[in-house]
C-alpha cells in the first residue's frame, strides 16, 4: 500500500525529462526499500502497472506494511497561513508516510508532541525556523524544505543541533524555467498592459499606441546557469535566441553546445550585450544586491531585467530609479523584498514593470512533486539511507 499510493500520487504528473526523472528514481528506490524493510507487520505483495521512471512501463513488486498513525515518524508542518487549499493537499500526502503534527497541535500539547517530531516539513521559502523551535524538538533529525532556495534557513545554526536540511531541486526546475519564459514574453509583448486595455470600459477599440519588442532572435543573458538556468536555455533555444550565460562554474562544453550557450566570464560583458537579462542565482552573501546601479547602467536602454531568484539579488531602490529614468526598458519580477511589496511601493506604480507574487513553483504538479521529493529526502535521513538532496552549510 505504501508503495502503490506513492506511485499513484505521481501518476497525474506528466513524464518529465532529464533531472526530473532522477527525482522519480530516487523516490522509487527509497519508497521501495522502505517497503522491503517493513517485514514485521502486515506484509503483502502488490503488483504495479506503471513505473514513472524513464524506462517506461515496468512491473515491480514490493513488500509493505500498514502502520498505525502513532507508529509513523512525526513530521511537524509549519503553519504557512493563507494557503489552506495547498496545505490540505500536502497534508494528505504527508499523512501517508508520517504522523502529521500541525503547529497548532504542537503548541497545544508541546510535551508529548515534541518527543514525537523527527522531521519538519517547510513549505517553500515562507516560514523560517528559529533556535527556540529547535531547542524544543529533542528528536529532530531533518528539516525537509519543499523548494530549492534555503536562504530563509540558518543552515549553520540548524547544523549545530545535528539536524540535516534537504531541498527539492529536481521538482522546481521546469516550472520555474516556465515562469522565467512567461515573464520574459509577457514583458516583451506588454501583455499585462494589453489585458488592461482589453478589459477597460473606456476602450472603444483595441488599437494601441505602443509597441512591444520581440523575444525571437534576441539575446538572452542568464546569470546563474544551474538546473533552472539550463532549462531556460533549452526553452530559449526554441525561440532562436542568442544565449549568453555567466556562472561561478562554466558548464561542460557538450552542455553549452546542446543549447548553443556562450559563457561570459565577466558578468559585465553579458549585461552589455543582452536584450533580456534573467537572474537565476541562489541568494547568498555573494549574490546579495548583485545587480545595483552600476550593473543597471551597463545594460542596454532597450533591455529587460527578469528576476526569478530572490528579490534581494537586486538593489530595488536602484532598480526603481533605473526604470523611472528609462536606464533600462522594463523589469519582470517574480520575487521582491519584502514579499508582498507594500501597496504604496514605487515599483507597483510603474507601467514598465510586471510583478508576480513568487509563483515560480505554484502549479498543481510542482507542489506535488516537491512534496514527494521532500518526503523522499526526509525518509532517507530517518532510514539512514543516502540522501538525494542534502544542503550543507557553507
Ligand atoms: O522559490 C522557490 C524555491 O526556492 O524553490
Amino acid at each position: 500500500m505504501f508503495v502503490s499510493k506513492a506511485f499513484n500520487l505521481l501518476k497525474p504528473i506528466p513524464l518529465m525529462s532529464g533531472q526530473s526523472n532522477l527525482a522519480y528514481k530516487f523516490i522509487h528506490q527509497l519508497v521501495a526499500s522502505h517497503g522491503r524493510r517493513c517485514h514485521r507487520s502486515v506484509i503483502y505483495k502488490q503488483r504495479y502497472r506503471t513505473c514513472p521512471c524513464s524506462a517506461g512501463r515496468q512491473t515491480i513488486s514490493a513488500q509493505t506494511k500498514v502502520m498505525a498513525k502513532e507508529e509513523l515518524p512525526g513530521v511537524l508542518i509549519l503553519d504557512i497561513g493563507g494557503t489552506q487549499g495547498v496545505l490540505e493537499n500536502l497534508a494528505a500526502l504527508l499523512k501517508k508516510h508520517f504522523h502529521l503534527i500541525t503547529m497548532k497541535e504542537f503548541l497545544e500539547n508541546k510535551e508529548e508532541m515534541s518527543k514525537k517530531i523527527q522531521s519538519v516539513f517547510v513549505f517553500e521559502c515562507r516560514p523560517t525556523i528559529d533556535r527556540e523551535l529547535l531547542e524544543s524538538l529533542p528528536n529532530l533529525k531533518v528539516i525537509g524544505n519543499s523548494g530549492v532556495g534555503v536562504d530563509h534557513l540558518d543552515l549553520k545554526m540548524i547544523s549545530s543541533f545535528g539536524v540535516k536540511v534537504t531541498n527539492t531541486p529536481h521538482a522546481v526546475a521546469d516550472p520555474t524555467a516556465d515562469i522565467g519564459m512567461a515573464l520574459m514574453l509577457a514583458s516583451a509583448r506588454r501583455l499585462v498592459e494589453g489585458c488592461q486595455i482589453a478589459v477597460s470600459p473606456d476602450t472603444k477599440h483595441f488599437a494601441v499606441d505602443w509597441l512591444g519588442v520581440e523575444v525571437t532572435r534576441a539575446t538572452l543573458g542568464i546569470i546563474g546557469m544551474g538546473s533552472i538556468g539550463y532549462k531556460v536555455a533549452q526553452r530559449a533555444r526554441a525561440f532562436n535566441m542568442r544565449i549568453l550565460y555567466h556562472n561561478r562554474n562554466r558548464r561542460r562544453k557538450e552542455e553549452e553546445e546542446a543549447v548553443g550557450a556562450h559563457y561570459c566570464e565577466k558578468m559585465e560583458d553579458l549585461l552589455q550585450q543582452s536584450d533580456f537579462v534573467m537572474l537565476i542565482v541562489n541568494l547568498t552573501p555573494e549574490t546579495h544586491r548583485l545587480i545595483g546601479k552600476k550593473e543597471l547602467s551597463l545594460m542596454k536602454p532597450t533591455a529587460t531585467l527578469i528576476n526569478i531568484s530572490r528579490g534581494a539579488v537586486i538593489d530595488q531602490d536602484a532598480l526603481v530609479e533605473a526604470l523611472q529614468s528609462k536606464v533600462i526598458r522594463a523589469a519582470a519580477l517574480d520575487v521582491t523584498y519584502p514579499e508582498p511589496l507594500p501597496r504604496d511601493h514605487p515599483l507597483l506604480k510603474l507601467n514598465n514593470v510586471i510583478i508576480t507574487p513568487h509563483i515560480g513553483t505554484a502549479t498543481v504538479q510542482a507542489i506535488h512533486m516537491m512534496a514527494e521529493e521532500a518526503i523522499a529526502n526526509i525518509l532517507a535521513v530517518l532510514n539512514g539511507q543516502p540522501i538525494p538532496s542534502e544542503v550543507f552549510p557553507k
